[in-house]
């Protein structure tokens, strides 16, 4: 899955010119509706973390570092390792036996990546500051490590947000979108942000289990349930990802830009 398949555009500012108003405004709107000034991270994908790890270091490490792409391997297999258990134990509690029926055809062919990220700590904290804005991630499902720093929030159905405190030894587990499609939404992706609290750096590690681009997804019968309504149209993952990168972000509640409004069948719950 690639993060950037489709270009926005950008502006473009000619300092050595006199600047309008006109190229100020886009400069504004820039700043405002696009990603995070405190967000950096890197993407490591699978199922060769070390592979994707190593030509990063390469680029940004003058010495050969081994070390970090083999941590990073490690790392990615063991959230491989869990991921599947974590989606192993979904398809329990969605229907007895569905693990069986569901988990070979279904999800074998998932795949994972991660980001490391690091938010560089605001100038103060007179107002609040988003260090990553309300988003669903686009997974099956999404562990996150966040360090004793804290700021991850989930929002509640009534729109609260609530702090995801971080505990020593614990991951969070969201749902991301393509399980709520495939649940025809009896499992809610949770829509999150990280807000920024302390005045120093905040490290975190996502990992993305995903289906693989070319599925289609359509919730099974059975998962439906009998006497249940099909809210989503069946559609195939790497559509709905160039649908979401192509709507800018941070535009998440004003313009459609869930599955729901993808895929979603008439009125929704
Ligand atoms: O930094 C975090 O704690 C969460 C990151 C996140 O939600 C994401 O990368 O999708
Ligand atoms: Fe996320």
């Amino acid at each position: 899955m690639s993060e950037s398949q489709t270009s926005i555009q950008l502006p473009v500012l000619d300092i050595s010119q006199p600047l309008h108003s006109s190229s100020l405004l886009s400069l504004v709107e820039a700043c405002r509706e696009w990603a995070s000034p405190f967000f950096e991270s890197l993407r490591v994908s699978g199922p060769d973390f070390f592979g994707s790890a190593h030509s990063s270091a390469n680029v940004l490490f003058d010495q050969q570092v081994s070390e970090f792409s083999e941590i990073l391997q490690e790392y990615g297999k063991k959230m491989t390792e869990l991921s599947n258990r974590i989606v192993e134990i979904v398809l329990m509690s969605l229907g007895d036996g569905f693990e069986k029926k569901y988990y070979d055809s279904e999800f074998k062919n998932c795949h994972g990546y991660m980001r490391i990220i690091n938010y560089s700590p605001p100038e103060s904290l007179k107002e609040e500051v988003e260090g990553l804005g309300m988003h669903t991630d686009m997974s099956c499902v999404t562990i996150v490590y966040q360090d004793e720093t804290g700021g991850l929030q989930v929002r509640s159905k009534e729109g609260k947000w609530m702090d995801i405190s971080p505990c020593e030894e614990t991951l969070v587990v969201n749902v991301g979108d393509m399980l709520q499609a495939w649940s025809n939404g009896r499992l809610r992706s949770s829509e999150h942000r990280v807000v920024l609290k302390q005045l120093v750096n905040r490290f975190s590690l996502a990992f993305f289990w995903c289906f693989e681009d070319d599925k289609e997804i359509l919730a099974p019968d059975e998962v439906v349930g009998e006497g249940n309504m099909r809210i989503y149209k069946p559609f195939v993952c790497s559509d709905y990802l160039r649908f979401r990168e192509s709507n800018e972000e941070g535009k998440f509640e004003k313009v459609g830009f869930t599955v729901k409004d993808f895929a979603g069948i008439g009125l929704q719950m």
